[in-house]
C-alpha cells in the first residue's frame, strides 16, 4: 500500500495550460505516464472545453481559471504542487496588447508564480522563456547563426515582449537557490523555444489564410538565406516534461541554467519553412528572391507603427508587419546545441518527418483544402 501511495504522488501545475503550448504539455503529460503523477493542474486565463475529455484517465485533471497577475490566485493553485511547470504568458510583438500589460503578464506573474512557490513550499520550477531574450537587440547586430547557450551575443532590449520575457528568465534563474517553506531549496530553469510550430500554431493558421486570400500564392517578402530557428511544439512540450521529471534528481547540475529546445527541423527561412506545410495544402511562395525591396518593406512596417499609433484611440490597427517582426524575421538566428542531451538526456521524441506530417494534417484538418 505504502508503495502505491508513494508511486503517485505528484502535483503539477501548467500555467497557460490552455495555451498552444500548454495543451501540447498537458497531453504530454498525460500520454507519457508519468510514474509518479497523481493530478496535473491547469491554470488558464481562459478554459478550453477539450478539458473535459481529460477527466476521464487515472490521472486527476483539475482546470483552475485564473489569472497569473493575481497573487492569490496564484498561491491557491500552486499550494500542495511539486512542479510548476510556467509558460502562461502574453505573446505578443504586434502591438495588440499596451506594454504595461504585457510586463503584468510575463514579468508580474512570473513574480507570483515564483512567490508562489516560496510560500507555499514548491521545490521546483521551469520556466518557458524564449529565443526573444537574447535578440535581436537594438543595435540592430546580426544574431547568430548555430549559437548555444554559450554564445556571446549584447542583448539589450526596448521592445516590450521580449524585455519582458528577458526580465522574467532572469528572475527564474535568480530564484534558484531560494529557501521554500519548509526550508529546501527551490530549483529552477528555464527553456528558451525558438519559433515554435505545429498542431494549433495560429500564425501558421493566418499564413494560410493569408495565401487562400490572394489566390493560394504567398509572395517572398524575405531573401531565402535568411535562416530562422523552429522547433515543433511536441519536442518543446517534450523538453519540459523530462526537465520537470529530472530536476529532482539533477537539481546540481540543471538549477539555474537555460536550454534552447531544439530538434531535427530543418535551418531555413521563417517563410520557406513555413511553404514545408503549406506547399502540401496547395499554397507557393512566389519569387526565389524577395518581390520588394528591403528598403520598402522598412517604410511599409514603419508605416504600419505610425498607424497603429493614430488610430489606437479609435480601432486596434495590429497587422503582421512591423519594425519589431521584420527585424526578428530578417535576421538570422538558428540555434545548434546539446546541452539538454547532456544534461538531462533529452533527445527529439518527434522526426522531422513526423513533425512535419503532423503540421500538414492539422492545417488540413483546421481549414479543408483548397480546391
Ligand atoms: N509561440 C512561440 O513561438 C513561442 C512561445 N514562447 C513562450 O511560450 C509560452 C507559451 O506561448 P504560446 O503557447 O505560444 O502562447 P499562447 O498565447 O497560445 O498561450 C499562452 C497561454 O497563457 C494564458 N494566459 C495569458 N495571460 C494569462 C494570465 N494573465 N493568467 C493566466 N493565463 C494567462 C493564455 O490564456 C494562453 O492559454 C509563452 O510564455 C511564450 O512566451 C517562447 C518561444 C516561442
Ligand atoms: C515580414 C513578414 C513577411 O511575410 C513575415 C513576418 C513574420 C513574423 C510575424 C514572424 C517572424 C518570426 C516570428 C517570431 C519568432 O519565431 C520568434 C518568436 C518567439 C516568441 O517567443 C514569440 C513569437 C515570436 C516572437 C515569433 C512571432 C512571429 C514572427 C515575428
Amino acid at each position: 500500500m505504502a508503495g502505491t501511495a508513494q508511486a503517485q504522488e505528484q502535483v503539477y501545475l501548467v500555467t497557460g495550460g490552455c495555451g498552444f503550448l500548454g495543451e501540447h504539455v498537458v497531453r504530454m503529460l498525460l500520454q507519457q505516464q508519468e510514474p509518479r503523477l497523481r493530478e496535473i493542474r491547469i491554470f488558464d486565463l481562459h478554459l478550453s472545453p477539450w478539458l473535459e475529455e481529460l477527466k476521464t484517465g487515472p490521472v486527476q485533471v483539475t482546470a483552475i481559471q485564473g489569472d497569473v497577475t493575481q497573487a492569490h490566485e496564484v498561491a491557491a493553485a500552486v499550494a500542495g504542487a511539486h512542479v510548476v511547470i510556467h509558460t502562461a504568458g502574453l505573446v505578443d510583438v504586434f502591438g495588440r496588447s499596451s506594454p504595461k500589460t504585457i510586463h503584468e503578464v510575463n514579468v508580474q506573474g512570473t513574480k507570483n508564480v515564483i512567490e508562489a512557490c516560496v510560500q507555499t513550499g514548491t521545490r521546483f520550477l521551469v520556466y518557458t522563456s524564449s529565443m526573444e531574450v537574447v535578440g535581436p537587440n537594438i543595435k540592430g547586430h546580426p544574431f547568430y547563426s548555430r549559437g548555444n547557450e554559450e554564445t556571446p551575443y549584447e542583448a539589450v532590449h526596448s521592445h516590450p515582449y521580449p524585455c519582458s520575457k528577458a526580465l522574467a528568465e532572469q528572475l527564474v534563474l535568480e530564484a534558484n537557490g531560494r529557501r521554500v517553506r519548509g526550508g529546501l531549496p527551490l530549483v529552477t530553469c528555464a527553456l528558451r523555444p525558438t519559433g515554435i510550430y505545429g498542431e494549433g500554431h495560429q500564425i501558421m493558421r493566418d499564413f494560410y489564410r493569408q495565401g487562400l486570400r490572394l489566390g493560394c500564392r504567398l509572395f517572398r517578402a524575405i531573401p531565402a538565406s535568411v535562416e530562422h530557428g523552429r522547433v515543433y511544439v511536441g519536442n518543446v512540450a517534450w523538453m519540459h516534461v523530462l526537465v520537470a521529471r529530472e530536476l529532482e534528481q539533477r537539481e546540481k547540475l540543471m538549477g539555474g541554467q537555460v536550454y534552447f529546445c531544439y530538434d531535427e527541423s530543418p535551418y531555413k527561412s521563417y517563410e520557406d519553412f513555413n511553404m514545408e506545410f503549406l506547399a502540401p495544402c496547395g499554397l507557393r511562395l512566389v519569387g526565389t528572391r524577395p518581390l520588394v525591396p528591403y528598403w520598402l518593406l522598412v517604410l511599409l512596417a514603419t508605416l504600419n507603427a505610425l498607424l497603429q499609433w493614430l488610430l489606437r484611440p479609435f480601432l486596434l490597427y495590429a497587422p503582421m508587419l512591423n519594425p519589431y517582426t521584420l527585424a526578428v524575421a530578417n535576421t538570422t538566428f538558428t540555434v545548434s546545441t546539446n546541452k539538454a542531451q547532456r544534461h538531462f538526456g533529452y533527445e527529439p521524441l518527434f522526426s522531422w518527418e513526423d513533425s512535419r506530417n503532423r503540421t500538414i494534417r492539422w492545417v488540413q484538418a483546421v481549414e479543408g483544402s483548397p480546391s
